[in-house]
């Protein structure tokens, strides 16, 4: 008989399944009002085209008609490294997650660049970097698990343990943010490997076959494409005995920063702060998270398009409408950023457009 050790216990205080009953759904009566408000400006209706609905969603997940202007949106972006790299299946070489996460922090990465373009904060949090704890600042690195999580096509990510202090540091980070006013969240993650990873969660999910979510990730050619498309059959083998219990799917197949931004989405949702996805990482937490409460996507906005087959396969099974498809492919929270403009924009014509009394067109 074999025997669990008790770090592949889950912890017995730990009751994932009290989040579906802790997450409500947005208010529908405060969008009803917002779209009505709509209706007594001078614009049209359809001339707003998607910001609109845009003004109406942030209304409801604001809990309060016409919208506020977003004033403390903040980037959080979760990083790891993940042992399915080693299989060379990214441009990133395996293991050095560490060196996009130091040009998040130095303000060199793609994301700082429009972090500071748009005056969003950002905040690193690493949960399994592949480095010595002792070179990044305390304040990244107090949430870290482990050093890199394990390779999923042929071990599992984390222990049970492992994921549910992953798991549990995503919560504790969402909480700090909707203490300190954040109003709205912006996700992004730095990984080598993570669309990997993503893709076995989304194929497990979704009941179908590595190929169709296999994409090219940071830009691989097509022998890499083969690599990644084995290694995501391999570990879905791994992911089909644990498939109905999210805690455990995380552990065999994901990795502590997929445990700590699932764990963060559900945490928002319940603080009731709106969240803005961003690739194919952000959408495969997204799903598991809906396993776990059904009502949770109502919280969170698909900022775009990443192209990663996996992705878009997700964004369809949560019923979220991506704002932009513009072959952003770079990670890191960008393609969540490129969004927040919109969103600004959506809140400033339903707080500003003045109503005329009428009903408009
Ligand atoms: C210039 C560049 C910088 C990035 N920083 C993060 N990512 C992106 O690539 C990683 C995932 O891809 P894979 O699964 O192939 O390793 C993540 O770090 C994601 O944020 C980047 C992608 C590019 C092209
Ligand atoms: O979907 C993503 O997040 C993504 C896609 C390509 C490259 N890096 C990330």
């Amino acid at each position: 008989m074999s025997s669990l050790h008790p770090r592949d216990l889950i912890p017995q205080d730990f009751d994932i399944d009290a989040f579906a009953a802790l997450i409500d759904r947005p208010d529908p009566a405060i969008r009803q009002d917002a779209r009505e408000r709509r209706r007594r400006t001078a614009v049209p209706q359809a001339a707003l085209g998607r910001l609109g609905e845009l003004g109406d969603w942030l209304a409801s997940v604001q809990g309060q008609a016409p919208a506020r202007p977003i004033e403390r949106a903040r980037l959080v972006v979760f990083a790891g490294d993940h042992g399915v790299a080693a299989r060379e299946v990214s441009v990133h070489p395996a293991g050095r997650a560490s060196d996009l996460a130091r040009a998040v922090l130095d303000g060199s990465a793609p994301v700082s660049v429009l972090a500071h373009q748009y005056g969003a904060q950002v905040r690193l949090v690493d949960m399994a970097l592949d480095c010595d704890p002792g070179e990044l600042p305390e304040e990244v690195v107090r949430h870290r698990v482990r050093r890199g999580s394990g390779a999923v096509d042929a071990e599992d990510a984390l222990t049970a343990q492992e994921t549910v202090a992953a798991f549990r540091a995503g919560m504790a980070v969402a909480d700090e943010e909707a203490d300190s006013g954040t109003d709205l969240l912006v996700l992004g993650d730095v990984s080598v490997g993570g669309t990997t990873v993503a893709g076995v969660l989304v194929a497990a999910l979704c009941g179908t076959d590595a190929s169709v979510v296999t994409g090219r990730g940071s830009g691989i050619d097509d022998l890499a494409w083969m690599r990644k498309c084995a290694a995501i059959r391999d570990a879905l083998r791994r992911a089909r005995p644990v498939l109905g219990d999210p805690v455990r799917l995380l552990a065999a197949v994901g990795g502590a920063d997929f445990a700590a931004i699932t764990g963060f989405l559900l945490q928002a949702a319940v603080r009731k702060v709106p969240v803005v996805l961003d690739g194919v990482v952000s959408a495969a937490c997204a799903l598991v998270a809906q396993r776990v409460a059904f009502r949770a996507p109502d919280w969170w906005l698909a900022g775009h398009v990443s192209g990663e087959p996996a992705q878009a396969k997700a964004l369809d099974r949560l019923s979220l409408e991506p704002l932009l498809d513009h072959g952003v492919r770079l990670g890191e929270g960008t393609g969540a950023l490129l969004a927040l403009p919109l969103l600004k924009a959506s809140a400033a014509f339903a707080a500003e457009l003045p109503e005329t009394g009428e009903a408009g067109g």
